[in-house]
């Protein structure tokens, strides 16, 4: 059994260093937004983080595969948008010398380009694959919302390990207008833990819980802010229907998964607004191991867990419903209610 240490480290180090080149273009005026077929947004933020990370895990993991969301298909036509992509990643590089041994270096654009164009694995269920999403939550960091450098290991097709940065998310949740930016990191089986991004990359974290509630009453539960990502109309309905009474919090991102998981808020809803939207495994890897290991329960809408070794996107599965293992069950019932359809046996 191998305690996936040395993966857990290098996947901090790489989130950590990418969320250094992503805020930079969060505060920058400059966004480099290009739209892609599916008609959403993609920055030269969410190339740069791509590259940062996927160079990391290779430096330190040759034989590994990623999947990752982006490619490199407009930086190789588009010249002036691959010089400004570059510029982040050697800005990011060269500020971060002491982590050279252990993620090593990007040599130019060209390499840059190979980097994120390694993203390209199908996935699936054997061997070591990573789940990479430079990015999640796009909209929101277009927006001035929350967002997240997503980076998670599956083994055999099972999430094992992974590390999340958060530059938006208050390092303490009661003081929202102080210090912002946080890593998450966790390992099957060992927990997962917090730190500020301003801690030294050697700083334990620390361990975080899910609140152990259950009773639904003084639940507050989050979904997406983009209405076309999850149903509100029926998230709604379904809070009502469990007697949560508090307003939703509506945020972008994994930040969702990291901010129950350390007790902020206790439900996490996204219903499909479509019948045929697959979820990608890059939306979820990460932010589902974080609220598991810190106590808590991830499934479909329909109670079935997420399949993350059928490829890209979690094909088998529909919608997303995370809670505390005492009131998941309850929440299950209730979508499904809200749904029309009839519970699986094993709930
Ligand atoms: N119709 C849809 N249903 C569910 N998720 C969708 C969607 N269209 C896009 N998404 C995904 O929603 C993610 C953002 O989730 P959230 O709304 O929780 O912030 C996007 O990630 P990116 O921002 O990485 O592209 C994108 O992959
Ligand atoms: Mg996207
Ligand atoms: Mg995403
Ligand atoms: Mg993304």
């Amino acid at each position: 059994m191998t305690s996936y240490a040395r993966e857990r480290k290098i996947a901090e180090l790489a989130v950590r260093r990418a969320s250094l080149l992503t805020d930079s273009v969060y505060h920058s005026r400059v966004k480099g937004t290009v739209t892609k077929e599916d008609k959403s947004p993609v920055t030269i933020a969410d190339f740069g983080a791509q590259s940062v990370v996927i160079g990391a895990v290779l430096h330190a993991f040759p034989n590994d595969a990623v999947v990752g969301e982006e490619d490199a298909d407009v930086l190789r036509r588009d010249a002036a948008t691959r010089e400004l992509v570059w510029g982040l990643v050697n800005d990011a590089v060269k500020s971060s010398p002491e982590l050279e041994d252990d993620i090593g270096t990007v040599a130019d654009a060209e390499e840059m380009m190979n980097l994120i164009d390694r993203g390209n694995s199908e996935g699936g269920a054997k061997g070591r694959i990573w789940a990479l999403d430079p990015i999640d939550g796009t909209k929101g960091f277009l927006r001035g919302g929350q967002y997240a450098v997503c980076l998670a290991l599956m083994q055999d097709g099972e999430v094992v390990a992974g590390a999340m940065a958060c530059p938006n998310l208050p390092v303490d949740p009661s003081t929202p207008s102080g210090e912002r930016g946080v890593v998450f990191s966790t390992v099957k089986g060992a927990g997962a833990t917090v730190k500020p991004l301003s801690a030294s990359a050697d700083a334990e974290g620390s361990p975080i819980a899910m609140n152990a509630i259950t009773d639904l009453s003084d639940a507050s539960f989050c979904e997406s802010v983009e209405a076309g990502h999850s149903s509100h109309g029926q998230q709604a309905a379904i809070a009502k229907a469990l007697g949560i009474t508090k307003e939703s919090v509506r945020m972008d991102s994994q930040a969702k998964y990291g901010s129950i998981a350390r007790g902020d808020g206790d439900v996490y809803l996204r219903l499909p607004t479509s019948a045929t939207y697959q979820e990608k495994i890059w939306d979820h890897a990460v932010g589902k191991l974080l609220v598991e290991e810190a106590g808590g329960v991830v499934t479909d809408a329909h109670g079935k867990p997420l399949d993350f070794s059928k490829g890209r996107t979690l094909k088998d599965n529909k919608g997303v419903v995370a809670a505390a293992k005492g009131v998941h069950g309850k929440v299950i019932e209730a979508v499904m209610k809200e749904l029309g359809v009839s519970p699986v046996p094993s709930l």
